[in-house]
Order: structure tokens, then sequence, then C-alpha cells
């Protein structure tokens, strides 16, 4: 196994398994430890989908470091610690102590951070993100309900996650445009956590030809999706292989699920809900039991052949009042376990399509159903892939859409892709 990724949430995760099998590698994706040794594809690359982005830093640590071991276990020659493109982290953060946990485990005297993604409009200069046109801490990232990023430059928001002896530096795009050799040179340097720069995927895939070789190597999944031509460049592995197996995904009724309260998701259920059945799910009523009928009123839609919509999805302004009363853990809580409810009750009744918005949401939803393992399928928006996957009733597909990815027509894309 050339790579042993392990993804801090399930949006990720299959955003990460997608950029890999367009790079041309064989992909095997696991949801959750797996509980058995297993080993991955001998030439390619296993992925581990954690939920661990919102978690305290000791308990990312242990789960990032089970999952490292057991990619070692399976032969994986390097590592990638894949976060979120926006570098999304609690105040507290765990970019920084799982990163630090993993070079102690793999020996490893430096890493890099690359979370640029420059074809979803996120790019890193002199160490700031922006989003679009705009610097992180001023986009709707400000707003996130679990992981507010409050701070457009990454050297100061992983600095304090990092134990005292750690140095960060920065390999900042001017050097990155002079190529690879002046990349090498900054690597050389004794700064042992590297913020990179990236504006454009040829920024990604320098940065990829001077760092493939290190054990350990940190961001989205744009970067890593550059790794397999610097391996192959290198010989280290075989020709980029084409997709000829796409698995097919089981015909059958279909719901939407968001608990994402991102800007794009926010636009994505408000065209969607226009045209189709929606329930909206409220935390404060959730919270004293009351679901609005969601059994009754999801049963009535998909015997009358709908795809009906059920989301927490709501604006700041809700989710700020929402967070006063309840705390944002609780508040998150009860949308996600009755989002998760709400696709166990449609697996009930013969639902085999899932398409579902949010990190957190994909990881409450995809762990109700019980699913342990997918096969990535066609990308329906950069990042986005159809997976097919299994659970003790069958087969069934799941796309899992991050918060602020695809545009706002995604949930009738999908449902149109999947045929
Ligand atoms: N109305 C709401 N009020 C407060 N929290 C909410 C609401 N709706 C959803 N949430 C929570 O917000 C979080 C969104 O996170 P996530 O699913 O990762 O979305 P994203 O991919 O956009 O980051 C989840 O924990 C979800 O349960
Ligand atoms: O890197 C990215 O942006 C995504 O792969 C990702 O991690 C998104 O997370 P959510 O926005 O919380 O779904």
């Amino acid at each position: 196994m050339i790579l042993g990724c392990i993804a801090d949430d399930f949006t990720g995760a299959t955003d990460l398994a997608a950029l890999l099998v367009r790079a041309g590698v064989p992909v095997s994706l696991r949801i959750g430890l797996p509980e058995r040794p297993g080993i991955g594809p001998s030439d390619g690359v296993e992925v581990v989908a954690l939920k661990i982005r919102s978690v305290p830093p000791e308990q990312a640590v242990t789960q990032a470091l089970a999952a490292l071991d057991w990619l070692r276990a399976g032969g994986a020659r390097h590592i990638y610690w894949k976060y979120c493109s926006t570098f999304d982290s609690t105040a507290r953060g765990n970019i920084g102590p799982v990163a630090e946990a993993l070079m102690g485990r793999l020996r490893a005297r430096q890493t890099l951070y690359v979370p640029a993604f420059p074809e979803n409009g996120r790019r890193v200069f002199m160490g700031n993100m922006f989003v679009g046109d705009q610097p992180l801490a001023e986009s709707p990232m400000r707003d996130h309900p679990l992981n507010p990023m409050t701070d457009s430059n990454l050297m100061r928001v992983l600095t304090p996650q990092l134990s005292a002896e750690a140095t960060v530096g920065l390999v900042d795009w001017p050097a990155i445009r002079r190529g690879a050799e002046a990349v090498a040179g900054i690597m050389g340097r004794c700064e042992t956590h590297l913020i990179c720069d990236a504006i454009e995927d040829a920024d990604l895939a320098t940065l990829a030809r001077a760092a493939h070789h290190l054990p350990l190597l940190t961001g989205g999944s744009a970067f890593a999706g550059h790794l397999p031509d610097a391996w192959r460049a290198a010989g280290l592995i075989g020709p980029a292989r084409d997709r000829a197996d796409l698995p097919a995904l089981p015909p059958g009724p279909a719901v939407v699920l968001s608990g994402s309260c991102s800007a794009m998701t926010r636009r994505q259920v408000a065209a969607y809900a226009a045209e189709a059945p929606a329930l909206k799910l409220d935390p404060l009523r959730l919270d004293r039991g009351d679901d609005g009928g969601m059994a009754e009123w999801l049963s009535a839609q998909l015997h009358a052949g709908r795809v009906p919509i059920i989301h927490g999805t709501a604006e700041p302004a809700e989710v700020a009042a929402a967070q006063a009363a309840l705390g944002a853990e609780r508040a998150g809580a009860l949308v996600e376990d009755c989002l998760a409810r709400a696709a166990t009750l449609a697996r009930g009744l013969g639902v085999t399509r899932f398409v579902v918005a949010g990190g957190e949401t994909s990881g409450a939803i995809t762990g109700a159903l019980g699913v342990t393992a997918l096969r990535v399928g066609a990308e329906i928006a950069p990042g986005v892939p159809w997976c097919a996957g299994e659970d003790g009733a069958g087969p069934l597909a799941l796309a899992l859409k991050s918060g602020n990815f695809g545009d706002e027509r995604f949930f009738e894309r999908a449902l149109q892709a999947a045929g």
C-alpha cells in the first residue's frame, strides 16, 4: 500500500477517496476503525474515515493512532492526515495534536500542511487562507456551528495547537513558483511544521514533487490527489488506471438529509425545498421531544413516490439562538441524532439512496446505518462522489456532501446522476 489515509470526517474521506481515484490509484474506503486487521490494495490507497474533527484533542489522537497502527499493519508506506480544506478546528484544535502524535509514532522530523483546494476556491497565500475572494475569517466559515474559523492566518491557528518544542514555518508561494528545489531548500531548514501556500493545482504538484518522500503528509484532498503522479515520476508506483470498475448504484427510492448549516448548503436546501417536500427540524423543539411527526411524514412522502428532504439547516442567527439555549454541542447532537433516526426509518421503508449534507451529519447517518466500507463511484461535483456500500438490509448508495461543496442545484444533480 503506497498510502494510508486518516480522514477526520466522513465527507472529507469520500472527497479524498474521489480525488485519489481521479489520480488513477485503486482506493479502498473504510468507515470507522476496522475491527479486523486487513490489507489494502497492494499498489493503492486505504482511507479510514473517522469522526474526530470536533471531539477533544485527546480522543482525536487516540483514534488517529489506532488508525495509524491499522494502516501500518496493512503495509502503508506513507501516511496522510486529511482535514478540511478550510483548516477547520475547534478552539483547542485537533489538527496539530494529531499531526504531532502521528509524527512521534512514525519518527518523522517534519511534516507539511497543505489544505488548499483551488478547484473549490480554497487557496493559501503567505500563510493566509482565502475562501473564494474572502479571507477565511471573513467568509461564512466564521459562523460554522461547531468549528467557527475566526483567524485567516494558518500559522497563527496552528501554533497554539502544538507542543512548545514544535516550530512552525511557511513554504511561501514565491518559493513554490521557483520550483521543487526551492521548496526542498525551505524543507531543509529547521522548522518541523510547515504551512504551505498554494493557489493553483500546479503549486500542489510542485509541493508533491518536493515532499512525496516524507513519512507523514497532511492537508486537504487536492494535495493528496497530486501525490500519485509524483510517486509515478519517481518510479514508485505503476501507471494510472482507468476507472472501468465504477460501482453500480442500487435502484430504489431516495431521501435527502441535511444537517449542514454552511452557506452553500443553505442555498441548496432552499432550492430543493422550493420543489420537493421538506421537513425542517428545530433543535429547541427536538429538545422537548417534538420532531414534527417525522416518521409519519416520511412514510407518507415515500409512499407518494417523492424524494423528500429532512434538514436542520438554518441561518446563522437561528443556529446562534439554539446554541444559546442548549449549548452548541447539544444543539448539534439533537439534530444529528434525529437525522440518524430519519435515515434508519427511511432504510426500513425501502430507501436505497441517501444524499447527505454535512460532515458530522454524514458520520452520524453512516454510523446509524451500520455501513463499514464504501466503493467510490462517479463524482457529482468536485470532491463529492456517489458511493456504493452495504448494510444488514443489502446494497445502498450514499452521496456525502461537504458543507460548502457543490452548486445550488446539487441535490437535484445528485439524484439525476444516480440514474
Ligand atoms: N438548526 C441548528 N442549530 C444548531 N446546530 C445545528 C442546526 N442544524 C444542524 N446543526 C448542527 O450543525 C453541525 C453541522 O456540521 P456538519 O454536519 O459537519 O456540516 P458542515 O459539513 O457544513 O460542516 C452538526 O452538528 C449539526 O447537527
Ligand atoms: O476538505 C474539505 O473541504 C472537505 O473534504 C471536508 O473535510 C469538508 O468538511 P465539512 O464541510 O464539515 O463537510
